[in-house]
């Protein structure tokens, strides 16, 4: 279980997240919705460790996620396929399972999965090209990789999507859904309604760096025709 309780986040003093209280239960597949800069992947890199609140709290099982002794059994991440070439991201010279190799000895994970999550991903045939020549969509795929590697508990994605053909999309459609329905918490970020009709227990909007709507994605609907008209209900400004 993921959760924030009351958490103010920013950069350099400027807050960005203000008394941002949700949870991610264990067997949910919650989406984040919200604009450009509503703070989402601020939200995922507080929950994940590498923001800290400098009010209130994040807890990924109770414990704040940079208290964790293993975090990486903790809690699965993937913060986005651009990132390769940048310092968080895979070294572009390495082979996707030599990336994948050097995840799980730094994270404590048994190196043997290696293997089977590449196979899970669908890049067994390209484990040993360079990173530098994957595509976005096998970046994404390397991402997503990172994250099941050591099967944790808490699971979090940043817009696991972009890049994916229309196979990617189902094989992932199916895979957010099974890790939830396997007993994990599942946050993602996402700009896509669609998806997140498709597959999400629960909704939560942010708007400016607060929660704006926490409901189950039954209830956020309600009697408006769709997802995404019941979304542009919440934040259009009145009269608009
Ligand atoms: N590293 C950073 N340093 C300073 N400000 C940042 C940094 N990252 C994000 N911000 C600022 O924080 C605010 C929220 O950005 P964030 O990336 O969390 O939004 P988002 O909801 O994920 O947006 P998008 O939908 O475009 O991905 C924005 O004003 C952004 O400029």
């Amino acid at each position: 279980m993921m959760s924030t309780v009351g958490a103010t986040v920013g950069y350099g003093g400027r807050p960005v997240l203000s008394n941002v209280s949700l949870t991610v239960g264990d067997g949910r597949l919650v989406y984040l919705l919200g604009r450009n800069g509503a703070g989402k992947s601020t939200l995922l890199r507080a929950m994940c460790g590498m923001l800290r609140p400098s009010e209130g709290a994040v807890l990924v099982d109770g414990v704040p996620p940079w208290q964790h002794p293993r975090p990486a059994t903790t809690i699965g991440v993937h913060l986005g396929a651009d990132a390769a070439g940048s310092p968080t991201g895979p070294n572009p010279a390495h082979t996707g399972r030599r990336h994948l190799r050097w995840l799980a000895a730094a994270g404590g994970t048994d190196v043997a999965r290696v293997d089977r999550v590449l196979v899970r991903v669908g890049l067994a045939a390209d484990a040993d090209r360079r990173v530098a020549d994957y595509s976005l969509g096998m970046r994404q795929r390397l991402g997503i990789a990172a994250a099941l590697l050591s099967d944790a508990p808490n699971v979090i994605f940043d817009e696991p999507v972009n890049g994916l053909d229309i196979d990617g999309i189902r094989w992932l459609r199916k895979l957010l859904r099974g890790l939830a329905d396997d007993g994990r918490a599942v946050f993602i970020a996402s700009h896509l309604f669609d998806e997140v009709s498709r597959t999400a227990d629960r909704v939560i909007v942010l708007d400016k760096g607060r929660v704006h709507a926490d409901a189950s994605l039954t209830e956020f609907v309600g009697a408006h025709a769709d997802l995404e008209t019941a979304y542009l209900d919440l934040i259009r400004p009145a009269g608009r």
